[in-house]
């Protein structure tokens, strides 16, 4: 598996405000365009792909929504609305869930009431992590795990108190060159830097 996490500070967990904050302050277009570049290529899916969006500006707790690409089935279309209509969905099926809860939305999508920082520590016990960081070591230079699990923000930056944990979780810093990028322009680099050495 291939995995993707987003961490969207910014990202309301009301799935109104979610919608309605798209192309506003908040960017939620940001997690629709992470989920078109990380699942689809042309007419098509890409298989044994995992993504991880952290919804994190909430009245409760931050929802993790997790979208497995091998059991994704009803999408309304290869487009952008298709994502929303489903983040939203698994938003309202997580109200009223607990700290650290599990629902089950439709297949491949569920929803968890767990932190950004809970996630990558279950995470990194299956994967090596990659910290997007421009100022990180270029991709080309380094060997690329076989289970590698990159860790994305929106536009707001990862705040510094958690560099040290993800750290301590083997977390690696990866650059992917000089600009700097949508998160989903990331993915897409990514995807094609590891389709070439398969
Ligand atoms: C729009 S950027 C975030 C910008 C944010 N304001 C910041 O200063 O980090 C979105 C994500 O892409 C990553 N990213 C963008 N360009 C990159 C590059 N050239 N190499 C590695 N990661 C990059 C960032 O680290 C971040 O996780």
């Amino acid at each position: 598996m291939r995995a993707f996490v987003l961490r969207a500070r910014s990202a309301p967990t009301d799935s109104k405000m979610l919608l309605a904050s798209v192309g506003q302050d908040a960017h939620t277009e940001i997690l629709a365009h992470v989920l078109m570049n990380a699942i689809f290529v042309a007419q098509s899916h890409r298989e044994d792909i995992m993504v991880h969006l952290v919804l994190e500006s909430t009245q409760d707790f931050s929802r993790t929504i997790s979208f497995n690409s091998n059991e994704i089935t009803n999408l309304s279309g290869f487009h952008e609305q298709a994502w929303l209509d489903k983040i939203a969905h698994a938003l309202d099926k997580s109200i009223g869930m607990n700290k650290e809860q599990l629902r089950n939305v439709e297949p491949g999508i569920c929803v968890r009431t767990i932190s950004f920082e809970k996630l990558v520590g279950e995470l990194a016990e299956d994967y090596q992590l990659y910290m997007l960081d421009k100022k990180g070591d270029f991709i080309r230079d380094i060997e690329l795990a076989a289970n590698p699990c990159f860790l994305l923000t929106d536009h707001m930056p990862m705040p510094k108190k958690s560099f040290n944990s993800l750290k301590r979780l083997g977390a690696e810093k990866i650059s992917l060159g000089p600009k700097m990028l949508f998160a989903s322009q990331c993915i897409v680099l990514i995807h094609n830097e590891l389709d070439l050495t398969l």
